[in-house]
């Protein structure tokens, strides 16, 4: 593609909810590529081998954050802890369109983009691989025949558990009543235990906390935050 059709290197952040173009979508796919942690898909990792973490972060602790959205808290762990290495997954693809000019702006480098469902992620990490996960505001399917669809079900919450160290930390930020419930009584079943009062009661931040745009919009309609922390057993 000629210079002059090339888009803006900035038109990642100015998107908005906007649709892809098909040159913007082009330069994505290769800017992901270059971000993507590799042999996620059926295609090109058949058996599932388990990813090389190590590789991919020079051996740094590595955190997770499950449907990251727009990517604010996903670069602000980023900036803030340049020893760790953070992976983000989301299959909204004008959110990670969005990451990648965060990513862009603030210079990071530690960090690597999934750009789909975290189920096939957590299929390929290596069992007990990760120090430290986030479920920030996860999709509330409200209506009762859809709870088995939200991520605090058996299907997502055993390979995390899988994935995750014994004593690594959990994070879950929720503005919906009844995913606390679920939340509070499906967790504990798979191998974590909930920290009613560490670092901090369920109504307050933790220290490290930037807020995300899901949570504006919830603060902005009324409804209270909720921030639990689990530790994997
Ligand atoms: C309500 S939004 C919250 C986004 C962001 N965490 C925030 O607080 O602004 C939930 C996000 O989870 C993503 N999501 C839903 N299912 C997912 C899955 N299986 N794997 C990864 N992300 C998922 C959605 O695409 C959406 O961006």
């Amino acid at each position: 593609m000629s210079k002059q059709t090339r888009p803006h290197r900035n038109f990642y952040g100015r998107l908005k909810g906007k649709s892809l173009k098909a040159a913007q979508k082009r330069y994505l796919d290769e800017d992901l590529a270059a971000l993507s942690p590799g042999a996620v898909g059926w295609e090109e990792n058949p058996d599932r081998r388990p990813l090389d973490l190590p590789g991919l972060f020079e051996g740094k602790p590595v955190w997770l954050e499950i449907g990251f959205g727009g990517g604010e808290h996903l670069v602000h762990q980023a900036a803030q802890n340049p020893d760790i290495g953070i992976i983000g997954a989301e299959p909204y693809i004008n959110g990670v369109a969005m990451l990648l000019g965060k990513i862009r702006r603030a210079g990071v480098e530690n960090l690597a983009v999934h750009a789909g469902d975290a189920r096939d992620l957590m299929d390929v990490l290596p069992a007990a691989s990760i120090d430290r996960a986030f479920l920030l505001y996860p999709d509330p399917w409200p209506k009762a025949r859809h709870h088995r669809r939200r991520f605090v079900t058996a299907e997502h919450l055993d390979p995390l558990a899988r994935a995750l160290k014994p004593g690594s930390v959990f994070r879950v930020a929720t503005d919906i009543e009844d995913y606390v419930r679920q939340t509070l009584q499906e967790v504990p079943k798979h191998g974590f235990k909930w920290l009613a009062n560490a670092p901090q009661d369920w109504r307050r931040p933790w220290p490290d906390w930037i807020s995300t745009r899901y949570e504006q919009k919830a603060l902005r309609e009324g409804r209270t935050p909720h921030y639990l922390t689990f530790v994997r057993e």
